[in-house]
């Protein structure tokens, strides 16, 4: 990571919740040993399974939930102190909503809005969430995606630097999702440090600057998608190739580790590919036998590929 500030850093925190009563009205450790800096002009992903953790390293960050050991510096602060500018420099998306059933988005947005000392462009923030389209209607009569529009819309509104985004883009449609997106991007660009949760590999890849994959309360991974993507291939070993030639080729046995099929007529599946030798291998029968393939790629490996493996990693630790 480069030597610009961080605008949040959290060390090594611990959190307990609970009494949980399937544990005998004892205390669950739900984070342990979390760190994490997320930077300004970047998207930080948190990325975990349900119930990894996510959303309490986010209230703990923000100062909700007070932790049980670690540290946590936001913009230079400590989220429990007393500074209350420092409210005013960071807006928040939480899940569940947390709005007001019986106000209507716009008002409440103007309303939010006026309390702080700069706020955003409101009614180009009403245009591009068009928000006029529900505007008429209370907050408990809107779907879970028109909530999820105003909660983004709130977030926005102090026009803060840091924003922390609980599953920004869960219940929207494709559109919504696709104007959310565009948002979080303009942020970024704008320089805002952005933290954001998700489970959701697709909006990791497409999102993130930086990732950490949290599982079970812990940091398990982290790097940028590419970072990511590219050490689990070499530690994990396996990018198939994929390639078409003539269709019923009679196939070598390859070398240890590798499997040959042919997946359909004249489409053909390598998988086991680890190192240059393997690929040297193919080449070397298509040379011998005077295959040219019409096509070919070596699968790149997804978020969601490094995700699993980490997971299943973590569980026959
Ligand atoms: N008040 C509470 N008492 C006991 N356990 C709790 C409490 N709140 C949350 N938990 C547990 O803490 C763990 C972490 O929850 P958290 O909401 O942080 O996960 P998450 O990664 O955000 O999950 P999701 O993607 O489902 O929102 C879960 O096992 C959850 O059941």
């Amino acid at each position: 990571m480069s030597s610009v500030t961080p605008s949040l850093i959290i060390s090594e925190l611990s959190k307990d919740l609970g009494p949980v009563p399937a544990l005998n009205n004892r205390m669950l450790r739900v984070l342990d040993s979390v760190s994490l800096k997320a930077l300004p002009g970047q998207v930080t992903t948190l990325l975990g399974s349900n119930g990894a953790g996510k959303s309490t390293t986010l209230a703990c960050a923000q100062g909700l939930l007070r932790p049980e050991g670690g540290t946590i510096e936001l913009l230079g602060q400590d989220p429990f102190g007393d500074n209350p500018d420092l409210r005013s420099r960071v807006g928040v998306m939480l899940q569940d909503g947390g709005l007001p059933p019986s106000m209507r988005p716009i008002p409440l947005l103007r309303h939010v809005a006026g309390m702080y000392k700069k706020p955003i462009d409101i009614d180009a923030l009403i245009t591009r969430l068009d928000l006029e389209s529900f505007g008429s209607r209370t907050i408990r009569r809107l779907s879970g995606g028109q909530k999820q529009r105003v909660a983004l819309a709130l977030a926005l509104a102090g026009d803060p630097e840091v924003l922390f985004l609980d599953e920004p883009s869960a219940g929207l449609d494709p559109q919504s999702r696709q104007v959310v997106f565009d948002l979080i991007s303009e942020q970024r660009d704008l320089g805002k440090a952005i933290v954001l949760t998700t489970h959701l590999m697709d909006d990791a890849q497409r999102l993130s600057d930086y990732v950490y994959i949290i599982d079970k309360g812990r940091t398990v991974a982290q790097g940028t998608v590419t970072e990511l993507t590219t050490l689990a291939a070499s530690e994990h070993e396996n990018r198939p190739v994929n390639f078409g030639a003539s269709p019923s080729l009679e196939l070598p046995q390859p070398p240890a580790g590798l499997h040959l099929s042919e997946t359909a007529p004249g489409e053909y599946h390598l998988t086991g590919v680890s190192s240059a030798e393997h690929l040297n291998w193919l080449t070397s029968w298509w040379a011998r036998e005077g295959i040219l393939p019409t096509h070919m790629n070596l699968q790149a490996r997804s978020l969601e590929d490094v995700f699993l493996e980490f997971a299943q990693k973590e569980e026959t630790v």
